[in-house]
């Protein structure tokens, strides 16, 4: 079993790991494929994801964005008929691999999904609840993870005073950040954010958004948005999943004003999808 963290070891004994630190990729994608049985969901696709940026993938529905999502930490294991070939590496490791150890590649690549799904627990105990499992112990240590998760996901004023209050008393748009504080506790280095803020209010909406291009200083993010305008507000760089196939990828700013390839522009101007 890797684990990734005995990895991250290993490399630093050998020097690979400050290497590792000076590139500007954070995952790269190679020829990678996905089915579910005999349907064939994204089709050898390759494309390098960019360190402390936000990527953000479109496409109309089916095209296989959230399939690649969810590959980038292995959450189609759980779905029987899913299979991949191809690869993902992750700072030299292919995350596809076998022998990857499943729970510690989620604490470093986490996944905020587009409900909010906070525990039925209270706040504080959202986030302390796997942490448990990851060995910090101790209230001090616990409480000062729980306020600095908080204030990285741009929720602590408004829970402060609340913080053993059940998670599910807080408003749609301040379980989605729960959530994601949840996640940060972990200190993953990437966060997979699967349309984080469609099923919000515009206030909700705005402030996930906001929270994002602060979040992008210290990780490097993945967004899947059916919102053009957001997609186009936020991210760096896009990726354009037609059919399974990426069709384009480029500077978020090319694609929207000066797409290569003319099914993109047809999509990003609405005349499909
Ligand atoms: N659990 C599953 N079992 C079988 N087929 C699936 C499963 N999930 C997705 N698919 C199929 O894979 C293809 C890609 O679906 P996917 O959900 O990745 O698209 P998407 O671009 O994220 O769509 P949306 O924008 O609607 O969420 C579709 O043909 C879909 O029917």
């Amino acid at each position: 079993m890797v684990n990734i963290a005995s990895l991250k070891q290993r490399d630093k004994n050998e020097g690979i790991a400050e290497r590792i630190e000076e590139k500007d990729v954070s995952l790269s994608v190679e020829d990678l494929s996905i089915y579910y049985g005999q349907n064939q969901a994204v089709k050898g696709i390759s494309f390098e994801i960019e360190k402390n940026k936000v990527t953000a993938l479109i496409g109309p529905s089916g095209c296989g964005k959230s399939t690649f999502l969810r590959s980038v930490n292995r959450m189609n294991d759980l779905i029987p008929i899913a299979r991949s070939e191809g690869k993902i590496m992750y700072e030299d490791i292919n995350i596809l691999g076998k022998d990857i150890n499943v729970v510690s590649l989620r604490k470093e690549i986490g996944m905020v999904f587009q409900k909010p799904n906070p525990f039925p627990k209270s706040i504080y105990n959202n986030i302390t609840h796997a942490l448990k499992y990851s060995g910090i112990k101790g209230k001090k240590n616990l409480d000062s993870v729980v306020e600095e998760s908080l204030r990285k996901a741009a929720l602590w004023d408004e829970v402060k005073d609340r913080l053993h209050e059940s998670a599910l008393s807080l408003s749609g748009g301040q379980q989605q950040r729960l959530c994601i504080a949840r996640t940060l506790a972990m200190k993953p280095r990437i966060l997979l954010l699967d349309e984080p803020s469609s099923a919000l209010d515009p206030i909700s909406n705005a402030k996930i958004e906001e929270l994002i291009v602060n979040l992008k200083k210290e990780y490097t993010i993945v967004i899947v948005t059916h919102n053009m305008q957001q997609a186009s507000r936020i991210s760096d760089k896009t990726a354009f999943f037609l059919n399974g196939d990426l069709v384009e990828y480029a500077e978020t700013d090319k694609i929207f004003t000066n797409p290569s390839v003319k099914k993109t522009e047809e999509y990003i101007s609405g005349r499909f999808g």
